[in-house]
């Protein structure tokens, strides 16, 4: 397993290690006490979906109730991107993105506290990943995909593919305060 940190502390890039051979090949994707000694917390819920080329979704956080993410694409590409919008952060608006793929195998950690998203850059995307806590519909909400100010590099071509949540966004300079999850709740 090869662990690679990013521009923005805490979030970081797995490379689990692939055991191939002759039948194709092997990976572990999780375990409990390996994944903590790099600071990710036990997860208690896995998700799946499924999207065509340039359907891009995001950027969700949830707070209070905030989930960490480990993301994985099993098959296609994505560009998945993590945002520290933790109030008080000193990286508060700075973005980090990655490109995972079934090919690359690659793992990326989202802390909780962090806005997360991603736009399918290959024909489709599955994509998985387990939370640290459980869906709360009630205090998830979305920021803007092209907030100026947070000012993502999409790899882009033309307009991308929204969930009527997501295309409503507001940009971060626009949410309440009060209702951005903060550096002390998740250092
Ligand atoms: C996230 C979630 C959704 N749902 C239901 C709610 C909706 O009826 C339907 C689609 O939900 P949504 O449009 O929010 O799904 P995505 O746009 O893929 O959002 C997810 O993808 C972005 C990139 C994230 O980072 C979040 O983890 C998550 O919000 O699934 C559930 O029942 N449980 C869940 O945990």
């Amino acid at each position: 397993m090869q662990v690679i940190e990013t521009e923005l502390p805490g979030v970081l890039i797995l490379e689990p290690k692939v055991f191939g051979d002759a039948r194709g090949y092997f990976l572990e994707t999780y375990r409990a006490n390996r994944y903590a000694e790099f600071g990710i917390p036990p997860l208690v819920q896995d998700n799946q979906s499924y999207s065509t080329h340039g359907v891009l979704r995001g950027l969700h956080v949830q707070h209070p109730r905030a989930q960490g993410k480990l993301v994985q694409v099993l098959e296609g590409e994505v560009f998945d991107v993590a945002v520290d919008i933790r109030r008080g952060s000193p990286h508060f608006g700075h973005w980090t993105g990655v490109t995972l793929s079934g090919e690359n195998k690659r793992q990326f950690w989202v802390p909780p506290g962090f806005a997360h998203g991603f736009v399918v850059t290959g024909e489709h995307a599955l994509f998985v990943y387990k939370n640290t806590d459980y869906y709360s519909p009630e205090t998830e909400f979305s920021v803007r995909w092209d907030d100026p100010a947070i000012g993502i590099e999409w790899p882009l071509e033309g307009v991308p593919s929204l969930s009527q949540k997501d295309s409503e966004a507001h940009c971060l300079a626009d949410i309440p305060a009060d209702r951005l999850p903060g550096y002390e709740d998740y250092a």
